[in-house]
């Protein structure tokens, strides 16, 4: 989908990137993490050609970015900053309208995007529509922030930290929500984050930079596993690697299901209960409150659908 070669970009004396080449499939969540400075904002700036690069090649399904206008571009790529962004005295509906009018889609058409993706992001349109951004959450903002970048239907959505400001809870809850509207549209995302659990979290594939440079670019279960030795080692390599491991797996990979027959009867002595969508790092972490060698696994009705051990968890976490 997106292909990076050798792409560079120097700041006077200074390489910000450093022959970095990067591919990126469709559909795929792509996380960008590395120590302040080491050139993660500017590489997302490249691929939309708010930067120019110094030297090296950026493909969208193999078209050279170069081969359009700047303006062009921009709107086949949706792009989410820290902060949001929003235009203070457009309304929510104008604020999200703004690229399919520059577009020059039908008013009715631009009415049921902006209805569809309000209500995409659980923001009721009746209500939302006609605010105006000071009167939103930073957290609500931030949603309509995404919201915008998607409007015109981009085959890439590139995103600078986007959750970076916002309490924990908050930014968990949009993490989930991101997620949820990714799987559902299928869109292409590369992100930028400092936070290594959000990265871990998110991604299908992680690209850890260092001084401009690409390190290592794997899925986070490689990159806990098998680690380059230097940064990338010190980055995720610490004592709670292990509990990484556990965070990045749903119990419903790992439990042992039940037959038919044991989901009709009553368990003789009820374990404490957990989703199946809950990560085993949760699971772990429930074990332990309730001092339980088990926990009985249910699904979104509460049905009960499997059992997870601590063995199962340990084993989970543990060096390969
Ligand atoms: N317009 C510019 N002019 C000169 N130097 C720049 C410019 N933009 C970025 N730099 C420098 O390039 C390097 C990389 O910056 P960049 O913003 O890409 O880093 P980053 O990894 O995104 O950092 P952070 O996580 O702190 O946002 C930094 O040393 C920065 O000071």
């Amino acid at each position: 989908m997106i292909e990076v070669k050798a792409l560079s970009k120097q700041f006077g004396a200074q390489m910000a990137v450093n022959n970095l080449s990067l591919k990126v499939d469709r559909g795929q969540f792509c996380m960008l993490v590395g120590t302040s400075g080491c050139g993660k904002s500017t590489t997302l700036r490249m691929i939309n050609r708010l930067i120019e690069p110094s030297g090296g090649q950026i493909l969208i399904n193999n078209q050279d970015v170069t081969s359009l206008p700047p303006e062009q571009l921009r709107r086949r790529i949706g792009y989410v900053i820290q902060g949001v962004g929003l235009f203070p005295h457009r309304s929510i509906h104008q604020n999200i309208a703004t690229v399919p009018r520059l577009l020059g889609w039908k008013k009715a058409d631009i009415d049921a995007r902006v209805t569809e993706l309000l209500t995409l992001f659980k923001l009721d349109a009746a209500t939302f529509a006609g605010k105006y951004p000071h009167q939103l959450s930073g957290g609500e903002q931030q949603r309509v922030g995404v919201a915008r970048a998607l409007a015109a239907r981009p085959e890439l959505l590139l995103m600078d930290e986007p959750f970076g400001a916002l309490d924990p809870l908050t930014r968990e809850l949009l993490q989930d929500e991101l997620l949820r509207v990714q799987k559902l549209l299928g869109i292409t995302i590369i992100m930028v984050t400092h936070d290594l659990e959000e990265a871990m979290k998110m991604a299908d594939v992680i690209a850890v930079m260092d001084k401009g440079e690409l390190l290592q670019l794997d899925t986070p279960e490689t990159l806990l596993r098998h680690p380059r030795e230097g940064f990338v080692q010190s980055l995720v390599g610490g004592m709670d690697r292990s509990l990484h491991l556990l965070a990045i797996k749903p119990v419903s990979q790992v439990m042992t299901p039940l037959s038919l027959q044991q989901q009709q009867q009553p368990s003789p002595s009820p374990a404490p209960t957990i989703e199946a969508n809950a990560n085993l790092r949760d699971a772990m972490a429930l074990l332990i409150w309730e001092q339980a060698e088990q926990l009985q696994v249910v699904d979104a009705d509460g049905t009960p659908i499997g059992r997870v051990t601590m063995h199962d968890l340990l084993q989970q976490g543990a060096r390969a």
